[in-house]
């Protein structure tokens, strides 16, 4: 049977994920929910969306909703994800999942009291080259894996109106960028650091009041680093290594690599050889097909919770200026 899904949001992401909803097998869109009726039918007319629908909570409570894809500022996150949990509606939430581990958490648990099925919308764990370099790390072609490094960066001049730089939405690169960074980080170190160190830089000029660039090393058990960077005053720049004893995997597009693109992403053995990892798939609908199917969840759900420990830690060593204990 089909899995309805009703969109919250009608922001610039919606238009790019909607094609991805209504091209997957066994899903349809039914409806789609926005604070103003003009923006609701908009979209709905453009997209070919059956039902506009003004309100949130009005989209909720439909009995054509099976499933939510929520895509509001990350300040809203948990409100909307928890009201949708208990109304019994499954959940494709937006990156970051919350604001706060404490907040990730709490979703997670009124997930589990309604027993419907959530996933956060990081899309690139679900490229078939992610589970190619967790099997290059697991088979142990990379030796010991000793450091990983993560950039990602966009450049953001301040607009006002602009979540990813009000403060009072979750805006900042902190939540938005090191997200992708810091969990590639903790899906490639398989497990949270002990300690981090990080500093920020808040372009006050131009009056964001948020962090604008947040730059970090992480330790791990067993002599494993990291380093972090990301920012909004740097170009576009969206790579990672993951440095073993005996072989590195670089990739220099993770979070979006386009099916009209080749792979970007390569095993350097200490030999000298190179291997290019192949490309497959179309992460965004293996998303949505791993939230409506019957797997276990349990290892990305944790995946997005540790993510958010990793950058609450950040944000406080940001706020003591000294390195912090996870
Ligand atoms: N997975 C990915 O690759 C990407 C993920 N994202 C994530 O998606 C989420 C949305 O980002 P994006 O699409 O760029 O956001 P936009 O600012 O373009 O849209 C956000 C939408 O949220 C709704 N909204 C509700 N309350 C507010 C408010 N107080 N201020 C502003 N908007 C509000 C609006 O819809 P309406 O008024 O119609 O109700 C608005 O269109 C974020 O969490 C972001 O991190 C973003 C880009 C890429
Ligand atoms: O997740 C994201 C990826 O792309 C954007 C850049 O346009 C980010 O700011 C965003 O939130």
């Amino acid at each position: 049977m089909s899995v309805r899904f009703g969109i919250i949001g009608t922001g610039r992401i919606t238009r790019r994920l909607v094609a991805d909803l209504q091209s997957t097998d066994n899903v349809s869109v039914s409806a789609i929910a926005s604070r103003t009726d003009e923006r609701a039918r908009w979209y709905a007319d453009q997209y070919g969306i059956a039902n506009a629908v003004t309100g949130y909570q009005e989209l909720i409570d439909r009995d054509d909703v099976d499933a939510v894809y929520i895509s509001l500022p990350p300040s809203l996150h948990k409100e909307w994800s928890i009201a949708a949990a208990n109304a019994s509606k499954h959940i494709l939430c937006e990156k970051p999942l919350a604001l706060t581990t404490d907040e990730a958490t709490q979703i997670d648990q009124a997930a589990k009291a309604n027993q419907v099925r959530w996933l956060d919308a990081t899309a690139w764990l679900h490229h078939g080259r992610t589970q190619a370099i967790a099997s290059a790390i697991a088979d142990g072609r990379l030796g010991k894996v000793g450091h990983i490094s993560a950039a990602v960066s966009f450049f953001q001049p301040f607009q006002s109106g602009d979540h990813r730089l009000d403060a009072s939405l979750g805006g900042g690169c902190l939540l938005d960028l090191a997200w992708y960074a810091g969990g590639l980080i903790r899906f490639a170190a398989k497990g949270l650091p002990t300690k981090v160190f990080a500093s920020a830089i808040d372009d006050s000029e131009i009056g964001s009041g948020v962090p604008q660039r947040v730059t970090a090393m992480l330790w791990f058990d067993d002599n494993v680093t990291a380093t972090l960077s990301c920012g909004y005053d740097t170009a576009t720049r969206k790579w990672f290594e993951i440095a073993g004893s005996a072989a590195s995997v670089v990739c220099d597009d993770f979070t979006r690599p386009w099916a009209d693109k080749p792979a970007r992403c390569w095993i350097h053995a200490a030999s000298g050889d190179v291997q290019q990892l192949a490309y497959e798939g179309n992460q965004e609908q293996e998303m949505i097909l791993r939230l409506i199917g019957d797997s276990p969840l349990d290892s990305l759900q944790c995946q997005a919770i540790d993510t958010h420990r990793i950058l609450d830690a950040l944000a406080e060593s940001i706020r003591l200026g000294e390195p912090v204990s996870v």
